[in-house]
């Protein structure tokens, strides 16, 4: 059974149509990504199946609820964690969970959901005391205490550091594997490529593109990315021609090609030729990266220029 379906999904803020017909199935036991870039429709649309917000058109059904009329039987089997979810902060962790846990029925241990997000040192500690990352996962952590069907997570690991966020990828994995279905917001493509079952890219309201991140990658039409640093003291204008396409990230140079093998043969020669060695070379497939910015960069830049 599917436990999440949506279709012809619409809500309107004056002019702009923020949700523009959205249809979305999200199966029980999935865990699937919403990519997307600032402002294209991410929020609006979870806080809707979340039943935060009401929809202007289209049909919604969560858990086989309608999310506004849904009350207290739907509320007790979804888990939220919100981008910045504010908390009385001269409360501890445990505290926190306890109080947390007595407003389900079937709450998980505090002691196993302190464990599951690594809060065992700041277990005790004011949550004032807790720096951004440890208030995260302690976000995190109220939205898992109540043991939800189905958990919504609003970009989870913002603000994580390395080790933190590897420990809040495993608890997804494990939390997918205790048969949780997951609805993730994500601007990281890696933790997207990591954790989901399937990606959905939306913007302007609209879903541009589904499919596992290999459906996606393998949709970018068979390219091969050769990528290498530029050395130093020659600018892009000094390379030879080649493959179909060029990005340049600071001083590393991403070329997209359908000819590999030859670009690769003139690149090298190139560089022998003038005695260079060509740092950080390396040939991939288009990751899930690529073909995101293929779909929404174009506008992600425009949006980013002044007017
Ligand atoms: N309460 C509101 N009133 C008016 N416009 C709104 C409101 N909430 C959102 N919008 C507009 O709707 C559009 C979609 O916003 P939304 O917050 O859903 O995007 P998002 O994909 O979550 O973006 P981000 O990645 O920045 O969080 C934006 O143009 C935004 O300005």
């Amino acid at each position: 059974m599917a436990a999440i379906e949506v279709q012809g999904l619409r809500k309107v803020y004056g002019d702009v149509a923020a949700v523009d017909g959205i249809d979305l199935t999200i199966d029980e036991g999935e865990v699937v990504a919403l990519l997307g870039p600032n402002g294209a429709g991410k929020t609006t649309t979870v806080e809707i199946l979340e039943g935060y917000r009401a929809p202007d058109g289209g049909t919604v059904s969560v858990l086989g609820h309608d999310p506004q009329t849904g009350g207290r039987a739907f509320r007790e089997r979804i888990g939220i964690v919100l981008q910045e979810a504010g908390f009385e902060d001269s409360f501890t962790p445990r505290e926190l969970l306890r109080l947390h846990a007595g407003y389900y029925p079937h709450p998980r241990p505090v002691d196993e959901v302190i464990a599951l997000t690594g809060l065992e040192e700041k277990a005790d500690a004011r949550v004032r005391a807790l720096s951004g990352g440890q208030r995260r996962r302690l976000d995190l952590a109220l939205g898992i205490i109540g043991d939800p069907d189905l958990l919504f997570l609003d970009e989870p690991t913002t603000g994580f550091d390395p080790s933190a966020r590897r420990r809040a990828w495993e608890l997804v994995e494990r939390l997918r594997d205790l048969g949780a279905t997951i609805l993730l917001t994500t601007h990281y493509l890696d933790e997207a490529e990591h954790l989901a079952d399937r990606v959905v890219v939306i913007d302007h309201g609209r879903v541009v593109a589904q499919g596992t991140p290999d459906e996606l990658a393998s949709a970018a039409g068979g390219a091969t990315i050769i990528s290498f640093r530029l050395p130093a003291g020659l600018t892009a204008l000094d390379l030879p021609d080649l493959g179909l396409e060029r990005r340049t990230a600071g001083s590393v140079i991403e070329v997209r090609t359908e000819t590999p093998t030859a670009d690769v043969a003139t690149l090298a020669a190139w560089a022998l030729e003038r005695g260079l060695e060509l740092e950080a070379l390396t040939l991939a497939r288009p990751s899930l990266e690529d073909v995101y910015l293929d779909l929404v960069g174009e506008q992600a830049q425009v949006e980013m220029v002044p007017s």
